[in-house]
């Protein structure tokens, strides 16, 4: 079946970029070669979706993945991003943290004017966050893969999320290559096959996987993948950014929340989360760690900021 047949048979609605031209050889009807040589992305993550599947293949030229390979090879080990959450929530009692370091984004806009990566990252870090999101797409959030690199060689111990919008698994032997500790992995772009052979890539490269749903379905879809360990619930729709925490509470009630609980992974509830009642709500619903960007990113001091999301200090000391 055809990469998007496979897709909208699992119900994701993010179609992948269409072939520029008809395929090779191909001598259908002539308005079908019309209409996938110019639709258009329906919503902004198809957009995003679309975009990167372009970024990536010219990345890949100046990039080769035999050259990339070779380059893990030497690369120094990760950090362990999944132990340092659970930690975090056993020192603290709280859910562990992620904190994004992000500067703007397709919905809000410029969070920070000034904004200087490490020092966000060091604040962070001060601040008692287990891990680090650092998006690394620069077009729609103004991130980069420098920023990770900086934050990774400023000397910054927490583990580092690549935050990136990955369709291609060319995208985690580079992450791992920049200093990646951990990548995202979104459900509503990718199926599960893709999902499960980018899930045995990370385990091969030492990286960790944030899988990421937004809906019961895409939660269902990802149950049934043998070897996840971490799983975020975004309260923000990626197509629509309505954001609403009590997705989170909707998507670990019943059945899936026990099967959750049974095989004792991670949710991390991302998105929308600014008080230490919206901490203590989505804590209430079963996360044991949350990512958290606009709230604290946006602080004259990130530190305090986190002192302020939590209602107290859960920094490391
Ligand atoms: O800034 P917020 O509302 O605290 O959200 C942070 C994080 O959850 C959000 O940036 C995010 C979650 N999943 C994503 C996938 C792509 C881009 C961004 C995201």
């Amino acid at each position: 079946m055809y990469q998007n047949e496979v897709a909208i048979s699992q119900g994701i609605r993010i179609r992948r970029k269409p072939p520029s031209t008809a395929p090779l050889g191909y001598s259908g009807p002539f308005e079908l070669r019309l209409h996938t040589a110019d639709s258009s992305p329906t919503n902004i993550l198809e957009e995003i979706t679309w975009f990167k599947a372009q970024e990536v293949s010219r990345m890949k030229e100046l990039n080769p993945l035999e050259a990339l390979k070779k380059a893990v090879e030497n690369a120094p080990p990760t950090r362990d991003f999944v132990g340092a959450l659970r930690m975090a929530h056993q020192r603290t009692g709280f859910p562990a943290l992620i904190a994004e370091v992000k500067k703007a984004s397709p919905s809000r806009g410029i969070f920070k004017e000034n904004f200087d990566p490490v020092e966000i990252a060091q604040a962070y870090e001060r601040g008692g966050a287990a891990c680090l999101s650092v998006l690394t797409d620069q077009k729609f959030f103004k991130g980069g893969f420098e920023n990770l690199e900086a934050i990774r060689s400023a000397g910054v111990k927490c583990p580092l999320l690549c935050k990136e919008f990955v369709v291609d698994a060319w995208q985690i032997y580079y992450a791992r290559t920049k200093g990646a500790d951990a990548v995202l992995l979104i459900a509503a772009i990718l199926t599960d096959l893709e999902i499960t052979y980018m899930l045995q890539l990370c385990k091969k490269l030492g990286l960790a996987a944030l899988v990421e749903v937004h809906d019961e379905r895409e939660m269902g879809r990802v149950l049934g993948i043998e070897g996840i360990e971490l799983v975020g619930i975004n309260n923000r729709s990626l197509e629509t950014f309505i954001v609403d925490i009590s997705n989170t509470k909707k998507l670990l009630e019943g059945e899936h929340g026990r099967q959750i609980r049974e095989k004792d992974m991670i949710v991390v509830g991302e998105s929308g989360l600014f008080t230490p009642d919206d901490i203590a709500y989505v804590q209430a619903a079963g996360v044991k760690a949350v990512l958290v960007g606009e709230s604290i990113v946006k602080q004259s001091d990130p530190e305090k900021g986190i002192a302020g999301l939590f209602g107290r200090d859960i920094s490391h000391a």
